[in-house]
């Protein structure tokens, strides 16, 4: 589903990562490991094609990724064409991005931006799946910057659901939740049964959902 072949990334002269090759296969999940600092969150800014907004930057190589039967060079895409890239490679950050707006308004403004026909069943059904719901269903109308992290976190991977997208990059999902929610949200991620990649530093999590995994 995404090739990455001979892929070196740069910043200000200095490599972050040179050579890197990596099958993310299709309906699989893919652990990325390695330690802090290795460059995990910069392969999948690549992979997304945000890297080319960062700073003094140099990137070779290829990222193919298959598109209708086709193979694309995501490394070769305009402005115009990476933004359509990232309705179906969803990036879910570690560090959640919400609007300064309400819990519902997080979602409802995305899908909304989206064109999402039937917002408001499909709101309630990712709040749902990232067992979020039943914890903020009596108050989707305050500040979404007033969740804890561990709720911040899922609030993100339901706007990412919203769009259902062809591949999730996923960095670190459950850091902030407590082990049985983690195994819930994991249980989820096993049954969407789409491509997903996702860096995590739990080895029991990698044991138990991942497909294949490489270390950087
Ligand atoms: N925009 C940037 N400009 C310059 N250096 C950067 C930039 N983004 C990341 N880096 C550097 O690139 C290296 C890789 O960073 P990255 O965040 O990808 O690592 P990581 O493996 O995801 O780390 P962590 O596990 O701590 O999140 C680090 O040394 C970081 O300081």
């Amino acid at each position: 589903m995404v090739i990455i072949k001979n892929l070196k990334l740069e910043f200000s002269n200095k490599i972050i990562f040179d050579n890197l090759n990596i099958n993310i296969k299709e309906n699989q999940i893919t652990a990325i490991q390695g330690p802090s600092g290795i460059g995990k969150t910069s392969l999948f800014l690549c992979i997304n094609s945000m890297i080319k907004y960062e700073e003094d930057y140099k990137i070779s190589g290829e990222i193919l990724y298959k598109k209708d039967n086709k193979y694309i060079d995501i490394l070769k895409l305009n402005d115009d064409e990476a933004q359509e890239l990232r309705k179906e490679i969803i990036y879910v950050s570690q560090h959640p991005d919400l609007l300064p707006m309400s819990i519902y308004e997080n979602l409802n403004f995305f899908a909304k931006t989206h064109n999402i026909k039937n917002r408001n069943e499909k709101i309630i059904e990712v709040l749902k799946q990232v067992y979020l719901y039943e914890e903020v269903k009596d108050v989707l109308n305050k500040s979404a910057l007033k969740l804890s992290g561990g709720q911040q976190q899922r609030l993100i991977l339901a706007r990412a659901l919203l769009l259902k997208p062809k591949v999730l990059l996923l960095d670190e999902p459950t850091a902030s939740l407590n082990e049985s929610l983690s195994k819930k949200i994991e249980q989820m991620l096993k049954e969407l049964k789409i491509t997903i990649a996702i860096i995590s530093h739990f080895e029991s999590q990698i044991k138990d959902i991942s497909n294949v995994r490489y270390l950087l």
